[in-house]
């Protein structure tokens, strides 16, 4: 058990994180969260704040399932879905900017022959000055490399279908919330534009954006479909703006006909990749897109395309164009990797201390492979006076956020998480990566993406890095050779006991 004042506090936080999830629904009601939803019903009145308030009833539930993320190795279908979403999630919190990328759009269109529009400023769209205003107040002051092309296609007439893949934080949140903005005639008092999203925590992200993106087009009204915004029977929706989770979006098209679904101009399906790792949703999905006219819009986004997002896709967007933009490779180019033979955690331990005595070290993320290794280590380096943030899975995806943001900002110097909780989470800046445990899929074989991700750097962007690898058995020894020569890049032995051969490592 935990000794020290700290160490303590995160044995508590860890034991009372169920009892603060079952809190939730209180809390949230005073939550500013709601109130900034609240702020664009406002037009409305009363009806769409009650709403809106009446949602909160799910966020327990929900975020119930973000928590599960943590599992390790028996992870779930399901618990593989959550994660993806918690991860979407927490790559939203945390981000304030565009992903930089050099690589270039790839487009397929539906029509070679039809010429292809690109823009490089918002004027050359035509937009109604009000949105032109929410843009702009949003401090864009430019397209961003997917918005180039898609914003076009998406705002043509006839409109397009379109299937855009690019990793998150490129800009498709916006330009699609732009193109339904656009779209919908705010004299019509009918739902108008329809989008789905896998949770519920990631529909109220992007109807944040709707939100301040039609800040001066207070006309346009949103709500939210999702499972406990419980609206009376024989309710007819009188906002432009649908937006929800698909199995309450179907519910409010069929069973109880809040939305009529003929009359949608643009479907959105958003997180493709997140959505099919639940079957139910991507069933609900197509269900609902059979029920919407021939004419109406379809526009999907992923931040993945493997071959299942790919079938989903083509099921819900006929005729689509096509844009990709790829990831920025990550590469080992530039780091420096090594590895130390150890006995135990405590060894581990006390070589990562002997590295911390002999170099200096702005800041370093290390990974564990369980909570209570990433618990222990936390508490350990705490007491050796390291200021330590520790990520765990037991937290609420917004207070994994703030740790998040807490270490980019460099308030904290060493950052301990566990494999599943940063996985797919970006932490540019951080130059020296530990892994006090190599990342094993749930086979028990080498995680070789996950190393790369972690250590891996972009060719543009990418510092030069330092990655320390612990490895305590032969087991781990077998796991780190098989890594070296999957990358085929040699990994270098490290004496911790030796203090100027740990030097010689920072030169
Ligand atoms: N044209 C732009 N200029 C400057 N910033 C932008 C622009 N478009 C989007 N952003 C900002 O960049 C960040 C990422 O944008 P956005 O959320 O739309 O990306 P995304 O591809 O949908 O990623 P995710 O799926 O994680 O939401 C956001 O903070 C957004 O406000």
């Amino acid at each position: 058990m935990a000794t020290d004042s700290w160490a303590q506090a995160v044995d508590e936080q860890e034991a009372a994180a169920e009892s603060i999830s079952s809190l939730q629904i209180n809390e949230k009601d005073d939550k500013p969260k709601v109130e900034a939803n609240g702020a664009k019903t406002e037009g409305n009145g009363n009806k769409t704040e009650g709403n809106t308030n009446k949602t909160e009833g799910n966020t327990n539930k929900t975020e119930g399932n973000t928590n599960k993320t943590e599992g390790n190795a028996n992870k779930t279908e399901e618990d593989d879905k959550d994660d993806k979403a918690a991860q979407s999630l927490l790559n939203k919190l945390i981000r304030s900017n565009l992903v930089n990328t050099t690589n270039q759009v790839e487009v397929l269109q539906r029509d070679p022959s039809s010429p292809l529009y690109s823009v490089k400023s918002f004027e050359e769209l035509r937009l109604k000055p009000q949105l032109l205003q929410g843009v702009y107040a949003m401090g864009f002051n430019r397209p961003s490399k997917i918005q180039e092309t898609a914003l076009p296609m998406m705002l043509a007439e006839p409109p397009q279908n379109l299937i855009a893949q690019s990793q998150s934080g490129t800009g498709k949140t916006a330009a699609f919330v732009l193109a339904m903005l656009s779209h919908v005639d705010p004299e019509n008092k009918w739902p108008q534009c329809l989008c789905v999203s896998p949770t519920y925590e990631l529909a109220l992200q992007t109807g944040k954006v709707i939100e301040q993106m039609g800040k001066f087009y207070p006309e346009v009204q949103l709500v939210y479909a999702i499972r406990g915004n419980k609206l009376e029977r024989g309710t007819r929706l009188q906002e432009q703006i649908v937006i929800g989770t698909p199995g309450t979006v179907l519910d409010w098209c069929q069973k109880l006909k809040f939305i009529d679904p003929k009359k949608i101009k643009v479907f959105v399906l958003d997180e493709a990749d997140v959505m099919i790792a639940t079957q139910g949703h991507q069933d609900q999905s197509i269900r609902i897109q059979r029920m919407l006219p021939k004419s109406c819009q379809m526009l999907l986004f992923s931040a993945t395309f493997e071959e299942t997002v790919w079938n989903f896709a083509k099921r819900i967007v006929p005729d689509p164009n096509i844009i990709k933009l790829k990831r920025e490779e990550e590469t080992l180019d530039t780091i420096k990797q090594y590895y130390v033979i150890c006995n135990s955690k405590e060894e581990k331990f006390q070589a990562l201390c002997n590295i911390y005595g002999a170099i200096t070290i702005a800041q370093a993320m290390i990974f564990c492979h369980t909570r209570k290794t990433a618990g222990w280590l936390a508490g350990e380096l705490s007491r050796e006076g390291h200021q330590v943030a520790l990520l765990s899975g037991e937290m609420q995806v917004e207070q994994r956020a703030a740790v998040i943001e807490r270490f980019r900002d460099g308030k904290e110097k060493v950052l301990v998480t566990t494999n599943v909780c940063a996985r797919g989470i970006d932490v540019e800046q951080v130059s020296v990566v530990i892994n006090f445990d190599l990342p094993v899929d749930k086979d028990g074989n080498p995680d070789n993406e996950t190393y790369l991700h972690r250590i891996g750097r972009t060719g543009r962007f990418g510092k030069r890095g330092l990655a320390i690898n612990m490895v305590d058995s032969r087991f781990s020894m077998n796991i780190l050779n098989r890594i070296q020569e999957h990358f085929n890049k040699k990994i270098e032995k490290l004496d911790t006991d030796d203090l100027d051969e740990i030097e010689k490592i920072a030169n």
